[in-house]
């Protein structure tokens, strides 16, 4: 195993019937990384995420971060832990002002109206911090539910498609949020379908196919895989 690992999977499995939407799956993620997730639809990513997390409970195997066994946690333990992930679907509370949304996520935060209010600026929606959040766009409530990942002040981030369904610009935004939190050290897990921005982003890429760990490494010898070729392109593909 690696010596700077924060977080170790070791053979994770979860079966559903009949269906192992995932397949004994063992990788690490190195502290401070990118690390891309890839695979086709119904590849088992968010059921990973959900094993990892703590949303849903394994039947078999191991999660292990900073060094000591977490599987089982709870989703609530492991956002105390520094465990942090965020969903394909916001989160975002309409009825409640831009800033608050952020407050509610923050009860681990020492001073959460200053956080707040550092990452409305960050994210340049300072002057929507006292509209009701339903008056912002969709790619806006995207980066307010990437925010109220950072008001848990996460030491790694499991982003679940965080770019789906936004423009170019709101896009540009989200990664350059990333890509700020990434600097001051924090460790990301980014699953995403856009290939361009996955090879971009990504130091070191897990590939998953039919809840099982395809193969793992750099985007170069990603790209150029037959086998990630033929999971997305030889079936049905996504
Ligand atoms: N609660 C559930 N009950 C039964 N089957 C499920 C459940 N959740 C997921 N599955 C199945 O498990 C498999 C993995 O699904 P999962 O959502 O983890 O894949 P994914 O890689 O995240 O897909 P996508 O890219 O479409 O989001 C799929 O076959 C899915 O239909």
């Amino acid at each position: 195993m690696s010596g700077d690992s924060i977080l170790e999977i070791e053979s994770i499995r979860k079966e559903y019937g009949s269906l192992v939407a995932v397949d004994d799956v063992s990788f690490d993620v190195e502290r401070g990384q990118i690390l891309g997730l890839i695979g086709p639809n119904g590849a088992g990513k968010s059921t990973l995420f959900d094993l990892i997390t703590g949303v849903q409970t394994p039947d078999g195997g191991t999660v292990n971060y900073d060094g000591q066994d977490i599987t089982g946690n709870s989703l609530e333990r492991n956002v105390e832990l520094g465990l942090v992930r965020t969903f394909q679907q916001t989160r975002v509370l309409g009825q409640m002002t831009v800033r608050e949304n952020l407050l509610v996520a923050s009860q681990l935060s020492d001073q959460p109206r200053e956080r707040a209010d550092e990452l409305l600026d960050v994210i340049e929606l300072t002057e929507k911090s006292d509209i009701l959040a339903e008056g912002l766009s969709f790619g806006q409530q995207k980066l307010i539910s990437i925010s109220q990942a950072l008001m848990l002040d996460p030491e790694i981030i499991l982003l679940d498609e965080p770019l789906a369904g936004v423009n170019p610009t709101m896009e540009n935004k989200i990664l350059d949020l990333i890509h700020e939190m990434h600097d001051e050290g924090t460790t990301f897990v980014f699953v995403e379908h856009d290939m361009d921005v996955i090879m971009s982003e990504c130091e070191d890429i897990v590939v998953m196919n039919s809840g099982r760990l395809l193969t793992r490494g750099p985007p170069k010898q990603i790209q150029n895989d037959d086998r990630v070729i033929e999971a997305y392109f030889g079936g049905e593909g996504a």
